[in-house]
């Protein structure tokens, strides 16, 4: 009996995505959105960030805020010296856009309807820093994920409001930091991953090399949204502007996922830095169990991360 190869590998149902954008994600292993989040909520995370980074307002849930060690230096503060604040899911204002309906259901085009976010993030990158404190070297993010197959991960990554030096909206571009993918590398391996020389950003690890491959400088507006898998080889070039360039990130996997142990293998220096970073928040976890803290139900029954997406 003929047999006849698998159309659809990366992505599991048309219900919110044409046939196109589908096999665009199939080839390419991203695809964009323009304007997918209203300005509303992002007006609202945005402005959420800035509180927390003033102290205005405390953030609910554990997140973390990530100083940029150089702008500490030069004795900046609040929005212009925090790059990023990770792990805002039990936070009711962040929370919205992990849940927003349009973003959700691309997800679910992708990683069917059972969904768990388990990583997420608002990179904000101010101006006057470094170029190595200020870029996000090239990796793969699923070297990070204890869980999987890939195919069952995504990644949510929408442009929040930017500006110049003069105050004025901005897209994000190559002179501000935007990200940078390499289409069709969701199809390879997973490559070896290292501090690159100068990075001192905890767990900004990079892959070198692929200076031939083909890359693709994605330019967004706010509101602007790319999915993305999490074996494509993507990163971003440093802030350059006297602006901002701000962006927000939620990673989604299958709740039925599986998961892996890192213990014995070349991953396990990067577990064991982040089981340390959660330590000194008084969260002491394993690896693995440090993703299902972090993750919180979205969509369908809670599965594999019902120990901890419940605890609300
Ligand atoms: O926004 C950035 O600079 C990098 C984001 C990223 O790597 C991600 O969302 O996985
Ligand atoms: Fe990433």
């Amino acid at each position: 009996m003929e047999t006849y190869p698998q159309k659809f590998k990366y992505t599991k149902n048309s219900a919110f995505l044409t046939d196109e954008q589908r096999q665009f994600y199939e080839d390419n292993g991203f695809i964009v959105f323009k304007k997918l989040i209203s300005d509303e909520i992002l007006d609202q995370c945005l402005q959420r960030f800035v509180d927390i980074c003033t102290k205005k307002v405390a953030p609910q849930g554990n997140t973390i805020l990530m100083k940029d060690l150089e702008l500490a230096k030069t004795g900046k503060t609040a929005e212009h010296l925090y790059y990023k604040i990770n792990d805002f899911l039990y936070d009711d204002v962040f929370f919205q856009y992990a849940v927003y309906k349009k973003l959700v259901d691309v997800v679910s085009s992708i990683i069917g309807n059972n969904i768990t976010a388990t990583h997420s993030m608002l990179i904000n990158k101010p101006p006057g820093s470094t170029c190595d404190a200020s870029r996000h070297p090239m990796h793969q993010d699923q070297y990070y994920f204890p869980f999987g197959p890939p195919e069952n991960v995504v990644a949510a990554w929408t442009a929040l409001e930017t500006i110049n030096e003069k105050n004025a909206l901005e897209t994000i571009n190559e002179k501000n930091g935007c990200l940078f993918v390499l289409p069709g590398t969701h199809k390879g391996k997973l490559y070896h991953h290292d501090y690159p020389q100068g990075v001192a950003n905890k767990a900004f690890y990079g892959v070198q090399g692929f200076d031939d491959h083909p890359r693709v400088n994605l330019i967004m507006n706010k509101g602007d949204t790319v999915f993305f898998h999490p074996v494509i080889l993507h990163g971003s070039g440093p802030n350059t502007t006297q602006g901002f360039r701000r962006a927000i990130s939620v990673h989604y996997v299958d709740t039925n996922c599986e998961f892996y142990d890192f213990m014995g293998t070349k991953r396990e220096e990067i577990a064991n830095e982040i089981v340390q970073m959660f330590a000194k928040k008084n969260v002491i976890l394993p690896y693995q169990d440090i993703w299902k803290y972090k993750g919180r139900l979205i969509r369908g029954p809670a599965g594999n991360f019902q120990k901890y997406t419940s605890r609300l």
